[in-house]
């Protein structure tokens, strides 16, 4: 059975309307997990894999295969198969065709960021209709300033796409530089990862009209505090749902039982994102795994 077959003989999917609708359908139908595809060097050996572009293709195949049905999102993580180069890009085009073609929401985790022109070709490559690299959404990096990011803001709007840009980051490596204050301009006195979030609470405004899910979200780590970021996640100041990205479940140490406490507000857009807790169940047991995730997290249920 293709992943494509497995998904035609449950509900139908949601393919059309805003990422923001999509996602919404995707957690109505089957919860907040997101299965990480990331094939490291180790879990390649585990899983009886070559660690080479091949390797990498069969494993993100698998993944796609297994989590089809399952979950309604998935998110390869870029670097990975970056690093056999071209043939990388190719293993990675095949899984995302995969992924698409089973009606899984991709969220590439890309990181990018540039000055507007530059992050517009990134946009263009990831997001455009028909391009070999297409996905739902990707993850941008905004620390050239939330403002260079407005020709990729517009492109995936147009595109019905989604993007999620870097707030506060699982890594503790990052607390200092996205908790600091801003000195000047609209936001000063906010931290950078209040000010991301802020901004994008009010792209999403400006975009839906002050109802549903928005369809630009942050990444908001789940080992963090986030009140440590300058975030309260008892005010999200708008009534827009902002779609939150949140790494930091599993291997990092996060429980998915604990979305409410951890995002307060912000819940009900918490995408509960977990690669090595559950690819290290191996090629035979992974869909298992990703089972008994799926109800571990089932009571935060969308
Ligand atoms: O703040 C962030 C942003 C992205 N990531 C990425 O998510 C996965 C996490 O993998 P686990 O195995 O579930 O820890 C990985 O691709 C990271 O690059 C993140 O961890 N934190």
């Amino acid at each position: 059975m293709t992943p494509a077959d497995a998904v035609s003989q449950t509900e139908p999917v949601v393919s059309a309307g805003s990422f923001g609708e999509r996602l919404n359908g995707a957690f109505g139908r089957f919860g907040r997990l997101c299965v990480g595809i990331d094939p490291h060097s180790w879990l390649l050996t585990e899983w009886g894999l070559p660690d080479t572009a091949a390797g990498a293709e069969r494993f993100g195949r698998l993944v796609v295969e297994a989590s089809a049905g399952l979950v309604g999102i998935v998110k390869p993580q870029v670097a990975f198969y970056e690093r056999f180069g071209s043939a990388g890009y190719l293993a990675l085009e095949r899984v995302l065709g995969d992924a698409r073609a089973a009606g899984l929401l991709v969220i590439a985790d890309v990181k990018r960021g540039d000055l507007g022109t530059s992050v517009e070709a990134y946009g263009q490559a990831w997001l455009s209709p028909g391009s070999p690299l297409e996905a739902d959404a990707i993850t941008l990096n905004p620390y050239m300033g939330v403002g260079s990011l407005a020709s990729t803001i517009a492109l995936a709007a147009d595109a019905n796409k989604g993007l999620f840009l870097l707030a506060a980051t699982s890594n503790p490596e990052a607390a200092a530089l996205q908790q600091a204050v801003l000195a000047g301009g609209a936001q000063a006195g906010r931290t950078v990862a209040a000010s991301v979030l802020d901004q994008v609470q009010d792209i999403n405004s400006a975009a839906t009209g002050h109802a549903g899910m928005g369809s630009v979200g942050v990444v908001l780590g789940a080992t963090v505090a986030l009140a440590d970021f300058g975030i309260d996640i008892h005010a999200p100041s708008t009534a827009v749902t902002t779609p939150v990205l949140a790494p930091g479940f599993g291997h990092q140490g996060a429980n998915s039982a604990d979305v409410a406490s951890l995002f307060g507000g912000y819940a009900q857009g918490v995408i509960v994102s977990e690669s090595r807790s559950v690819l290290s169940a191996g090629p035979h047991h992974v869909a298992d795994e990703i089972t008994r995730r799926v109800t571990e997290a089932g009571a935060t249920r969308g």
